[in-house]
């Protein structure tokens, strides 16, 4: 019988915590927005389909797609061959968004293969190996994609720690605007933009908005936490890849959205509101405003609170 994975949309970065910092959302209207693997049974050889609303992004030889590139990974970890797979993906990630979607693809495909093999590797050993498969597509190992998609929810990274990640608190009313225009900005060339070494004074205002952050989101201190919400590393030096963000900035924080920033790498922006009313408000502005193409997608989100799982037929009826 088919069984179904799926693994949700993320934002990494979160203004604040450049590479350490990631969120998971979802559509408040029960969308599913993220992609769906669907293992079909097993074959001699294994095989991917693809399928789903951005399937055209992706590269025409299923052999380089990272699902089975992470089958290929998945087997080299466990140190022996399995049996070949007939395997779907329904991709509903655009490539190159700043959505977190070569990590979507990632972790709905290890987090399929390690359920449906019996769970060979821990929940630690998995999401190594999911930011190892990252980190050969970005060019770096990290994990504020991964590990949300994954686990759900908003997770800080600790490096060096046996823990890897950590969910943080959060606000159940905020709601998260994520808009597409419908271009593409590659993760690898977007990350060539951030400089090797960061000022002292910057290093400091980095630590500082990192840390109000947190502490804000600890106390339930939501005035702190909106007010912390600026990206002093990654914004500054890919704004000539997104120039139009000040003045959406501006037209979006008087309809009521309390920050705008760039999610992940970009394009996609976020806005986080603190009401529905003024939730909807930005999403119109920004479908009207933002997108620049058929491929283009806006969507009224929530912290999505479960990462990848087991899921019904995205394709039946009820
Ligand atoms: N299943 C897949 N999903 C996404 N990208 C894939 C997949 N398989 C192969 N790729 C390739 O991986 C690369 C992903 O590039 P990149 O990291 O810039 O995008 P991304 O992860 O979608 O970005 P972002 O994290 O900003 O959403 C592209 O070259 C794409 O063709
Ligand atoms: N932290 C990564 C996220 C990529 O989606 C970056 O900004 O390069």
């Amino acid at each position: 019988m088919t069984q179904y994975y799926y693994a949700p949309a993320s934002t990494g970065n979160l203004s604040v915590g450049f590479d350490l910092l990631g969120a998971a959302f979802e559509p408040v209207d029960g969308q599913l927005l993220g992609d769906v693997l669907a293992i079909h049974g097993e074959a001699v050889q294994s095989r991917l389909r693809l399928s789903g609303r951005y399937q055209h992004q992706l590269p025409a030889d299923t052999d380089d797609n990272l699902v089975l590139r992470c089958y290929r990974l998945f087997q080299q970890r466990l140190g022996k061959p399995l049996p070949g797979l007939e395997l779907e993906l329904i991709k509903a990630l655009p490539v190159g968004s700043g959505l977190g979607s070569s990590a979507c693809s990632i972790v709905v495909a290890c987090y399929a293969f390690n359920h449906y093999f019996g769970e060979p590797l821990s929940q630690s050993e998995l999401l190594q190996l999911m930011a190892e498969a990252e980190g050969g597509v970005s060019g770096s190992v990290h994990y504020d994609n991964v590990a949300p998609s994954y686990l759900g929810g908003l997770q800080l990274m600790l490096p060096g720690s046996r823990q890897l990640c950590r969910a943080l608190p959060w606000f159940d009313h905020w709601r998260v605007v994520l808009s597409y225009p419908g271009t593409t900005l590659s993760t690898k060339a977007a990350r060539a933009a951030i400089p090797a070494q960061l000022p002292l004074a910057t290093s400091i205002a980095f630590a500082a908005g990192l840390s109000r952050f947190v502490s804000a989101l600890y106390s339930q201190d939501e005035a702190d936490a909106m007010a912390a919400l600026n990206d002093v590393v990654a914004e500054p030096v890919r704004l000539h890849l997104m120039p139009e963000l000040p003045q959406l900035r501006s037209a979006l924080q008087a309809l009521g959205a309390a920050h705008l920033g760039i999610s992940g790498a970009g394009p996609t922006v976020f806005a986080l509101c603190p009401t529905d009313c003024a939730a909807r408000d930005v999403a119109a502005y920004l479908t009207q405003h933002y997108h620049k193409n058929q491929d283009a997608m806006t969507h009224l989100c929530r912290l999505a609170p479960k990462g990848a799982r087991l899921v019904k037929d995205p394709n039946s009826c009820n």
